[in-house]
């Protein structure tokens, strides 16, 4: 992603202050830039953060495999500078989230959601950030908590699926961008909102929207969803 990014700068006109990578020294680049952006590894969230603070500038966050801590310091931070941090920059898929939460408010529970991604076979985390955003979307809409009502993996399950569970499945190969479907399964018919990304551009230029929007913006913590006014 640092390569992608650099490349949607050259075309932009914007400067590209520097990059860090494991072990690199983040204080001293946040120092001198506007803004940072993290697409890194969720280890590296508390530099980051702390970097983010010690300038006093804002952080987009596209990391994912963020867990619940990570949320909690994120929140923490949010309060000093302001801070934009999704599972995905793109703007198709905001836009599904969005599509997503309003179709799952009109479904009645009878309606089985399950979230499918396909990512390269270098990918560490499953579920991806964008199905995690995707199920918060669709369990929004329903008006219940995603984090009680999920089915990941279902290997070696030998009961049928919980009734109203958001359930998620990740295939990994190749060199895939990024693919998500979710499919809401009702009686004898179903419904699928896809999103499939042909290159890692996308995510690129919607960072560095983010980034710009998120420049001179008040301390707090902010979605895609502001950037596009959704
Ligand atoms: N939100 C979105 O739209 C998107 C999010 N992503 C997410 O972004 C992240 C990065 O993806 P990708 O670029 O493919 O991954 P890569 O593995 O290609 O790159 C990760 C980079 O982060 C560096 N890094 C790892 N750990 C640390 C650390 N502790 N401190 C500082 N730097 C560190 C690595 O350095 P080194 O090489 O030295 O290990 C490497 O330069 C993933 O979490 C991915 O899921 C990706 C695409 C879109
Ligand atoms: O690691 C990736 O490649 C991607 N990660 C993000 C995710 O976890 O959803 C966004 C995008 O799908 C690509």
């Amino acid at each position: 992603m640092g390569k992608a990014i650099a490349e949607v700068l050259a075309d932009t006109g914007h400067d590209l202050g520097g990059g860090v990578d494991a072990g690199g020294d983040v204080a001293s680049l946040a120092d001198k830039s506007e803004v940072l952006v993290d697409f890194s590894a969720p280890g590296a969230l508390q530099g980051n953060l702390h970097a983010a603070i010690g300038a006093g500038i804002p952080l987009v966050i596209g990391t994912t495999g963020l867990g619940e801590s990570h949320h909690t310091a994120i929140n923490n931070a949010a309060r000093a500078v302001p801070i934009l941090q999704t599972g995905n920059t793109s703007l198709g898929v905001t836009l599904l989230a969005h599509l997503v939460r309003e179709a799952a408010s009109k479904l009645g529970p009878d309606w089985d959601i399950e979230i499918v991604e396909m990512h390269h076979r270098h990918k560490v985390d499953a579920p991806s950030g964008t199905a995690l955003l995707l199920g918060e979307a669709a369990a929004q809409g329903r008006g219940i908590e995603l984090a009680d009502n999920t089915e990941s993996g279902r290997d070696g399950h030998t009961v049928e699926r919980a009734e109203g569970a958001i359930g998620f499945a990740a295939l990994r190969g190749g060199t895939v961008a990024g693919e998500h479907s979710v499919i809401l399964a009702g009686e004898q018919e179903r419904l699928t909102f896809s999103h499939s990304a042909e290159n890692r551009l996308i995510f690129a230029r919607g960072a560095v929207k983010a980034a710009e929007w998120l420049i001179g913006k008040q301390a707090g913590r902010y979605a895609m969803a502001d950037v596009l006014g959704l």
